[in-house]
């Protein structure tokens, strides 16, 4: 945080969805807020949602995330009224939205483009939200003034908006939405117009910001690792349908497909042959590992396209050993094939022996320990626990 922009507001110890301890309550033990029952759209023949069951919950912050055009806006547009839906039911806070327009249901929007008015103040620009509510000029300004606070912008009421930078405009939007106390608040990709480092820290801000205000946020993004960053729970979508809903470690360690998998983060993918079921799980054989069980809590299931069965396992789930360290586990040499430097992380392209491509292992950089040289020979410690068998 900057001087310029204050803190928001400190979490407060209650408020919905928190125990008596102010500590938040387990998402799934709350009320739901939203809940989408077997919702189908078509745009003509196009088949845009495919079936969408889920419930998100009184102060939840969920997040809508895939590629491109798997439907993710059209979910949120519905749920904002702004679309109707061909067929299901959506419900918020337990009331059918069949017949309730988009300007009459508890929820509000931010779009991803500012769509603030720049010759207005920034305190015009947040009222604007409140233009037909009959409360008294000074209660609007107080609401107006607290608003701002929220966002960060306490004392900015006066300024002109155009001459706000892009993560003040999109706090003034919020702050906008935010003014009407809605029970939901739906974002759509609110902060990829920002550069990198205002946007990671916008998500902080976002974060605090939902904690304090207690309300349910839905937030549509193609950005992995803003939704991780952010989420309480996380809806994969592929083509009209959730691939995965889950929380963001388990959606992270534990991804059900392979598509999934691809698309949260990175993962190594390496041919496997099966050789049958064991009382420890699933006995395979992975050139370069060997022969070993898969325990059967990590198996996965494969996709259509997948071009086979394969084993899976994220760049920090096995490391390199350094010089005649002894492996905590299994060891596997190699010969290191490229060196990427990060700063605090180095990543290594390791071609295991006996395997056809290399993997790509992530190792935190350590103060006072050396940096792996390409064409190095070195060893790679692995267990069964850490990889996942999609098949
Ligand atoms: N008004 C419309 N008429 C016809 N097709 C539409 C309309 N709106 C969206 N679509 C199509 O529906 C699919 C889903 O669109 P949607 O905007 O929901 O995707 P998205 O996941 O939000 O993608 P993006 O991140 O690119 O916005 C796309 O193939 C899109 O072309």
């Amino acid at each position: 945080m900057t001087a310029r922009n204050p803190s928001p507001a400190p979490v407060p110890k209650s408020g919905p969805a928190r125990d008596e301890q102010g500590r938040p309550t387990p998402i799934g033990s709350r009320r739901a807020m939203i809940e989408c029952r077997d919702v189908h759209k078509y745009y003509g023949d196009y088949h845009a949602l495919r079936g969408i069951d889920l419930t998100i919950r009184e102060a939840e912050f969920f997040s809508l995330l895939g590629p491109s055009g798997c439907g993710k806006t059209t979910l949120l547009r519905t749920i904002a009224g702004f679309e109707d839906i061909s067929s299901g039911v959506v419900l918020i806070d337990g009331r059918d939205m069949a017949k309730v327009p988009a300007n009459a249901r508890p929820t509000n929007m931010v779009f991803q483009s500012y769509a603030i008015f720049p010759h207005l103040t920034v305190a015009q620009n947040v009222a604007f939200g409140l233009r037909r509510d009959p409360r008294s000029r000074a209660e609007k300004a107080a609401a107006v003034d607290e608003a701002l606070a929220m966002v960060g912008l306490k004392g900015y009421g006066a300024r002109a908006a155009h001459a706000l930078s892009g993560g003040q405009r999109q706090r003034v939007a919020l702050a906008r939405a935010l003014i009407l106390k809605p029970k939901v608040l739906l974002l759509d990709e609110p902060l990829s117009a920002l550069d990198r480092k205002m946007r990671e820290q916008m998500q902080v801000e976002l974060i605090k910001l939902q904690r304090q205000v207690g309300i349910t946020f839905v937030l549509v993004t193609h950005d992995q690792e803003e939704a991780l960053v952010m989420s309480d729970r996380i809806a994969v979508m592929f083509e009209g349908e959730i691939a995965q809903l889950s929380y963001p470690e388990e959606l992270y360690s534990r991804p059900v497909s392979r598509r999934v998998a691809d698309f949260i983060g990175m993962m190594n993918f390496m041919p496997v042959r099966i050789l049958g079921e064991t009382d420890a799980g699933v006995r395979v054989e992975v050139p370069g590992f060997g022969e070993f069980d898969i325990p059967a809590a990590n198996v996965s299931r494969a996709d259509p396209g997948d071009p086979g069965p394969s084993v899976g396992f994220r760049p920090e789930a096995v490391t390199i050993l350094y010089r005649d360290a002894p492996a905590p586990h299994r060891e596997t040499p190699g010969i290191i094939e490229e060196v990427v430097y990060y700063g605090d992380m180095t990543y290594y392209d390791v071609r295991l022996d006996g395997a056809e491509r290399p993997v790509r292992i992530s190792m935190r950089n350590v103060f006072g320990r050396d940096i792996q040289d390409l064409g190095t020979r070195t060893r790679v410690s692995w267990s069964p626990g850490s990889l996942i068998l999609f098949r």
